[in-house]
């Protein structure tokens, strides 16, 4: 894996690292392809039960590299082949797909801005931890494109239509604490603090039951686009593969004999 994505596993958890500091984290071809493949790894991996998607430097990610995207936007021209967007589909489509369906928690640590399909990353994440340095910014109307990375889905159900629509119409950088009062993010700490913030709710996540956060991940995203009924009938689904777990026998025991539960992931 290329140096522009850091991956690592360590029990139970990967950490996946942005790594372009020196560009605030922009996606070029290499780092998207790098963070496909990253997070495509840590779906595949039974080993893995949580992941940290965090980044190096000053911001978490400015997006789409817009100096290799320019180059390329004048070589299609050139051309005529038209080929430069079909990144949506070959590289953002595919890393929102694994982070979002894959049935383990995955938690952003935001170190900084993040904007456009940077944006995107971060609220793909099940749970974000921000430093209270870091700013969202959906950037995409400021160079007169729409929403990809799945903001026009995430955006709208974590603050509402309005606020989504005013985000997106009027791109501006909101800052930690805003994002926070608005319900964009989980929990904002002292940027020198990020690290280690961000590493304790994945680590808790990772040692916790697996099967059952999978579970509620799948609930919480199906529940979205269905039916009260619909919805119930998915939880009976889930619920039962919860309870045949070796976690929740775990935890009952463990709680009827006032212990701490010790969970084995399956
Ligand atoms: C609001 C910002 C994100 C941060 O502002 P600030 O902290 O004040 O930092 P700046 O001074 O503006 O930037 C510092 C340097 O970084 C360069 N830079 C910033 N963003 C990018 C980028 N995306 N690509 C390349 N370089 C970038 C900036 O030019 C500065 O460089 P110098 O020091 O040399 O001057 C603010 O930076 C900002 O608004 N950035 C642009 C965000 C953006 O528009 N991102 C792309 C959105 S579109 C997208 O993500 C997805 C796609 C998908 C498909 C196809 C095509 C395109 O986009």
């Amino acid at each position: 894996m290329a140096d522009t994505v850091l991956y690592e596993v360590s029990d139970g958890l990967a950490t996946i690292t942005i790594n372009r500091p020196e560009a605030m984290n922009a996606m070029n071809t290499e780092a998207k392809v790098a963070l496909r493949e990253a997070v495509r790894a840590a779906a595949a991996d039974p080993a893995v039960r949580a992941v940290l998607l965090t980044a190096t430097g000053r911001a978490f990610c400015v997006g789409q590299d817009l100096k290799e995207h320019v180059a390329s936007l004048t070589a299609d021209r050139e051309a005529g082949t038209g080929q430069t967007m079909s990144t949506v589909r070959e590289h953002y489509n595919p890393i929102l797909t694994a982070l979002t369906e894959m049935p383990k928690p995955v938690v952003a640590g935001v170190n900084g801005v993040a904007a456009g399909a940077g944006l995107g990353f971060a609220l793909a994440a099940d749970y974000r931890v921000v430093a209270d340095t870091a700013a969202f910014n959906t950037s995409f109307a400021g160079v007169a494109l729409t929403a990809d990375s799945g903001v026009s889905w995430t955006l709208p159900r974590l603050i509402g239509q309005s606020r989504a629509a005013d985000l997106l119409l009027f791109p501006r950088s909101v800052s930690a604490s805003e994002a926070y009062e608005i319900g964009l993010v989980n929990k904002v700490v002292p940027a020198d603090e990020l690290a280690a913030a961000a590493l304790a709710v994945a680590r808790t996540l990772a040692d916790g039951p697996t099967v059952a956060y999978g579970a509620l991940k799948t609930s919480l995203t199906y529940g979205a686009g269905h039916t009260l009924m619909q919805a119930l009938e998915k939880e009976d689904e889930l619920q039962a593969k919860a309870g045949a777990s070796e976690d929740h026998a775990i935890a009952v025991a463990a709680f009827l004999a006032k212990e701490k539960p010790k969970y084995v992931g399956r």
